[in-house]
């Protein structure tokens, strides 16, 4: 449905100029990089890919629910907005900034260049309620696989986008029961290799401030790379969510793969699946033809 290139003709700078804002904003904050990532998940897993998450219309906008904490980047795909519709109106739509940002967001980490399909067009809904269903740090791999195939994506695409977190920090709120309280028997989660723990728990401290953030991918966390990986099976990962991908045999086995323990029956590289599993996420329920919009402003609907 999507095309790469949709906006060739009628918009032929869109590209270029969604990447002069990324590079720009990165200049000044460095964090740039994964915040425009994890957006791009959160708008495509929350009514599809069509830009629900940006809208801004009180208390009860999707971009306010509780799984959406810590969600950021609108400032970017505003500015981004604003020079397309300066260039040329009406023509290019806000899902598809999103996950044109999030391409140009990993490229400066770099990670693997590639390029998007396009001709996303925007949601006519946001509601807190619709994001209910998000992938939680508290899941099991059951729940998370579940999810992931929800959304037409398999065990394979859970392994390589949990991947994405080789960028990017989080706060120690998502670390609070994993240290402290792991569920069922209490206590810390015994998946964490005991060298690390100590390192965990001092930065995030038993009713300590749930503020303060740390890296995801410990000694990697600018860079894209498959460092997370290495960093999951080795009992440092950060998340919950990342450490159980290492203990359900299927997801360990994709995992390993690409550590040449197995036959690289999953494909080339980190890098090169990467792309496909994120391209296919960036299909999620988009809508196109004459459904949706194509919004003036991405905070609000026309
Ligand atoms: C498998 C289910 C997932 C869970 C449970 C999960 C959970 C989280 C959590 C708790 C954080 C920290 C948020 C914060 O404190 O600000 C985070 C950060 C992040 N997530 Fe995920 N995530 C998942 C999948 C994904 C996917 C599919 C992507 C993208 C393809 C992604 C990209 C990111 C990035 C880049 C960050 C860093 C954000 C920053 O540094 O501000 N995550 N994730
Ligand atoms: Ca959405
Ligand atoms: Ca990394």
């Amino acid at each position: 449905q999507l095309t790469v290139g949709f906006y060739s003709n009628t918009c032929p700078d869109a590209e270029s100029i969604v990447s002069g804002v990324v590079r720009n904003a990165a200049q000044s904050n460095s964090n740039i990089s994964p915040v425009l990532l994890r957006l791009h998940f959160h708008d495509c897993f929350v009514e599809g890919c069509d830009g629900s998450i940006l809208i801004e219309n009180g208390p009860n906008a999707e971009r306010h629910a509780f799984s959406h904490q810590g969600v950021g980047g609108f400032e970017v795909i505003d500015q981004a907005k604003a020079q397309l519709e300066a260039t040329c109106p009406g023509v290019v739509s806000c899902a598809d900034i999103v996950a044109l940002a999030a391409r140009d967001a990993i490229a400066l980490a770099n990670g693997p260049s590639y390029e998007v399909p396009t001709g996303r067009r925007d949601g006519r809904a946001s509601d807190v309620s619709l994001a209910a269903n998000m992938p939680d740090v508290s899941n099991s791999i059951q729940q998370l696989k579940a999810k992931f195939l929800q959304k037409g994506l398999s065990e394979k695409d859970l392994v390589l986008l949990s991947a994405a977190h080789t960028i990017g920090t989080t706060a120690c709120f998502f670390m609070t029961d994993r240290l402290y309280n792991f569920s069922p028997a209490g206590g810390s989660d015994p998946a964490i290799n005991p060298d690390f723990l100590p390192e965990l728990q001092s930065v995030c401290p038993q009713n300590g401030d749930v503020n303060v953030r740390l890296p995801m991918d410990r000694g990697s966390e600018q860079t894209f790379d498959n460092h997370i990986l290495e960093n999951i099976r080795n009992g440092f990962a950060v998340l919950a969510s990342d450490a159980k991908l290492y203990e359900d045999e299927t997801t360990r086995i994709v995992v390993d793969s690409y550590f040449g323990m197995l036959t690289p029956i999953f494909g080339t590289s980190f890098e090169a699946d990467f792309v496909e599993s994120i391209v296919k996420m960036g299909q999620i329920g988009v809508k196109t033809g004459s459904n949706g919009e194509i919004r003036r402003v991405c905070t609000a609907f026309n």
